[in-house]
């Protein structure tokens, strides 16, 4: 298998955000959870993203897991790795998007890295390296409030300044409207004034169509699933994809139970969690109780156990940000996040165990939880539930299942229901 693109992503739903929107775009995609171990077979593919799970672990082991990633991406002939981000560009001032970028930067050989966050389908724009959420800025947005990173700048020129060891620029909105070759010469202008990274506006699909011409050529990008789409058209229209995997088919259907698990605490997946109360019976974890010891593991398996067989059942942790903080303020934010995490993922272990093939996960940290527990190795890529959401199938494990990986951000009020309407 020759690449024409590999991907690096920092956590599983944004990974299958980009294999979706790689997908859509014409090339045929491969989501693997980690780096595939020596000698599996993999389904022949033009891109594959490499899921990890480094956005909220120390930046060293960030650095450490996505270099062997790119490595092995490189090795299979990928002359471009894009690294995928949160496109609300979720960090903090200890990484890690920073480290990573410096890290894959060097290793690429490349003097500076375009970065993008923007992603117009889902109302991430960005303007003057300021990003905006729909109509507001970062810091007026809901991701104000995230609980591990909590969004309080939307200038990413400062921000990524401040993870980076090297100084960060601008390509603005006016250089973007002159086109590709405008792109470049700033790209180039400004690795010549000693910048490691550049911010770069982009506000519709036509400007990342611009950014992906102007740096398909160039080794190495950081950005979002917009990027990656304008990243694929220029790889497309240079005859590299196959055009037609925009019909991407989720095989035969798997059968079997079907379930919904919530960690997110995003406004979208309260407004969903709330919603589902109306189609589907919805348990809601006591985080504090499960502090303190009680079993609610067993709990949420004993509810669902009772009502798998009448149709789907919605176990969430999903809080809103006052519950949040006040749960944070008294067993820290990891402690709290982490003990979460690895309920729902023993939740899914045992929804799986009762004979549940089908699972929406809400949360990108929580899915990575899930998704590690359940041992699962790699996906093909299935039709779009949402912008930014497609149904997955498991490759390689005997018996497929069928996941949905939901971003926090990201679906209508809807998406539970619209998500297991499509995961026959
Ligand atoms: N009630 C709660 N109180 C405090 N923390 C919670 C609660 N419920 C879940 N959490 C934690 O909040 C974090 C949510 O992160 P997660 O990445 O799963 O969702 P998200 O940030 O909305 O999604 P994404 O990363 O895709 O945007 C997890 O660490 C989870 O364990
Ligand atoms: O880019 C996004 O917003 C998503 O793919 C994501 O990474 C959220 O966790």
């Amino acid at each position: 298998m020759s690449l024409a693109l590999g991907c690096v992503a920092d956590d599983y739903t944004g990974a299958s955000d980009l294999a979706n929107t790689l997908t859509k775009a014409g090339l045929r995609t491969i989501q693997t959870i980690g780096v595939p171990e020596e000698g599996r077979a993999l389904p022949e593919a033009d891109a594959v993203v490499v899921a990890l799970k480094s956005r909220s672990i120390p930046a060293g082991q960030a650095v450490a897991r996505s270099r062997e990633a790119e490595a092995w991406l490189r090795a299979r002939g990928a002359a471009h790795v894009m690294f995928k981000v949160c496109s609300t560009f979720d960090s903090t001032d200890a990484g890690n998007i920073g480290p990573v970028m410096d890290a894959l930067r060097a290793e690429a050989g490349a003097a500076i890295a375009l970065v993008t966050p923007a992603f117009p389908e889902t109302g991430r724009s960005v303007y003057q390296g300021n990003l905006f959420v729909g109509s507001v800025p970062l810091n007026e947005s809901p991701l104000k409030d995230h609980p591990l990173n909590p969004m309080r700048d939307a200038n990413l020129v400062r921000v990524l300044g401040r993870q980076s060891a090297s100084p960060v620029g601008l390509i603005d909105t006016a250089t973007v409207a002159r086109g590709a070759e405008a792109v470049a010469a700033r790209l180039q202008a400004l690795a010549a004034e000693g910048k490691g990274a550049a911010i770069a506006d982009a506000i519709f699909d036509s400007d990342l169509e611009t950014l992906g011409r102007a740096i398909i050529a160039e080794k190495f990008s950081v950005g979002a699933s917009g990027l990656g789409l304008g990243l694929a058209r220029a790889l497309v229209a240079d005859g590299r994809g196959t055009q037609d995997a925009a019909g991407a088919a989720v095989g035969e259907p798997v059968g079997g139970a079907a379930a919904c698990l919530a960690g997110s605490c995003s406004q979208a997946t309260l407004q969903q969690v709330a919603a589902a109360e109306k189609i589907m019976p919805v348990m809601r974890l006591d985080p504090a109780r499960l502090l303190a010891g009680a079993d609610v593991v067993a709990e949420a398996l004993a509810f669902a156990a009772e009502r798998l067989a009448a149709g789907p059942v919605l176990i969430a942790s999903s809080a809103p940000p006052e519950a949040v903080r006040a749960l944070q303020a008294e067993h820290g934010v990891d402690a709290a996040g982490h003990a979460i995490e690895a309920a729902l993922a023993a939740i899914a272990e045992g929804l799986v165990a009762r004979g549940v093939r089908r699972l929406v996960v809400a949360g990108g940290e929580t899915s990575g939880s899930v998704v590690d527990r359940l041992g699962l190795t790699a996906f093909l890529l299935g039709p779009e539930i949402a912008a930014g959401v497609p149904v997955l199938r498991t490759a390689g494990r005997p018996e497929p299942m069928l996941l949905a990986l939901k971003s926090g951000n990201f679906g209508g009020p809807d998406f539970f229901g619209r998500a297991l309407d499509m995961m026959a």
